[in-house]
């Protein structure tokens, strides 16, 4: 179904508020019981947001569910999205019951937030970086200009990507230096267990410092410099999974890991190669591109990045 603009901007700004507000909600976790009294008005922010969530999205479930009986009617079972799969999906741990509507708003979100935040915020960063090393965008920008032949004003593809290796360094030295995630979402261990000889109990609530991981000197020369130079070994081929040696895991790692890692990796290559393929990025005049952290649902720049665009002349 086509969404017309309003309705995208709707659905953007209930997403946004959630992403910015994200990390004031974490105090609401502890001592629930009197938190309720101690942070009113915090927990009401919580419920408005998430009412602005389902009043947003719950009319095209509610109207999906409609159409998808119409479908089971006329027998024609094509086209089948997201929303109809979670519509579909039942819980057998709990009756065969199905999901409800506030699940599924919160899976659609999750998938919304987990699928553009995370990438936008990568690529920010990667821009920012581009800027304040301009050695690094040209090296960039001469690989796509002599290993993609489309002079002809022709968008980059996605089969091109693949001769790019110094972009993938690039990329990777991104994920690595400025993951979007800092930390995992929330796993528990299911078993007791021990881990570097400490205890952790059944059911303990455990994370991961991802960008520590990243950042570790026994593991990376010059951990805080921005080199993608280090990614070009191996023929630049880098198990970005960790599967086989884990050095960092900017999507996780394992059972649990990101499950649209290559999407994402993907959605990085493209949108950068092009972008650097049109444009010329640079900094203002007297801009030194601070590249402070601030924390929202991802890890942003506390600064976002102004930037002069000039396009590349054919
Ligand atoms: C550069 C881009 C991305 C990064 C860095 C990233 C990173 C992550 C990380 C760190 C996790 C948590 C893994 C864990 O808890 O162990 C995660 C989970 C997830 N990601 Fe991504 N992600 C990216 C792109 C995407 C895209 C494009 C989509 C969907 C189209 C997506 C969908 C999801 C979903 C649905 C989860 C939750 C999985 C679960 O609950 O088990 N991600 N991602």
């Amino acid at each position: 179904e086509k969404l017309d603009e309003k309705t995208i901007r709707e659905i953007q700004k209930a997403q946004q508020n959630f992403v910015v507000n994200i990390s004031r909600f974490n105090v609401l976790k502890f001592s629930p019981k009197f938190g309720k009294i101690l942070f009113r008005r915090r927990w009401q922010e919580l419920y408005d947001l998430r009412r602005e969530q389902e009043d947003v999205l719950g009319p095209f479930i509610r109207s999906r569910r409609e159409k998808l009986e119409q479908i089971k009617c006329v027998g024609n079972n094509t086209n089948i999205g997201y929303v109809d799969s979670l519509l579909t999906l039942t819980i057998p741990e709990e009756g065969d019951r199905k999901l409800t509507d506030g699940e599924i708003v919160s899976l659609c979100l999750e998938m919304l937030i987990a699928g553009t935040d995370t990438t936008a915020t990568a690529l920010h960063w990667i821009m920012a970086n581009l800027v304040k090393h301009p050695e690094i965008q040209l090296k960039l920008f001469n690989e796509i200009k002599d290993v993609v032949v489309s002079d002809n004003g022709e968008k980059i593809k996605e089969e091109d990507l693949q001769k790019l290796t110094y972009l993938k360094a690039v990329v990777l030295e991104g994920l690595r230096r400025h993951p979007p995630g800092h930390f995992l979402l929330f796993h528990a261990v299911s078993e007791d267990t021990q881990l570097d000889g400490n205890h952790i109990p059944k059911n303990t609530g455990v994370n991961f410092m991802v960008a520590e991981i990243g950042w570790d000197p026994k593991i990376w020369e010059d951990p805080m410099e921005f080199k993608p130079e280090r990614f070009l070994g191996n023929g630049g081929v880098f198990d970005v999974t960790g599967n086989r040696e884990l050095k960092m895991m900017p999507f996780g790692a394992g059972r649990r890991i990101c499950p649209a890692y290559s999407l994402g990796m993907l959605h990085l290559e493209y949108f950068l190669a092009n972008l650097v393929k049109e444009f010329e990025w640079t900094a203002r005049v007297g801009d030194d591109i601070d590249l402070s952290e601030k924390q929202e649902f991802t890890t942003v720049m506390k600064y976002p990045l102004h930037t002069l665009i000039t396009p590349r002349i054919k």
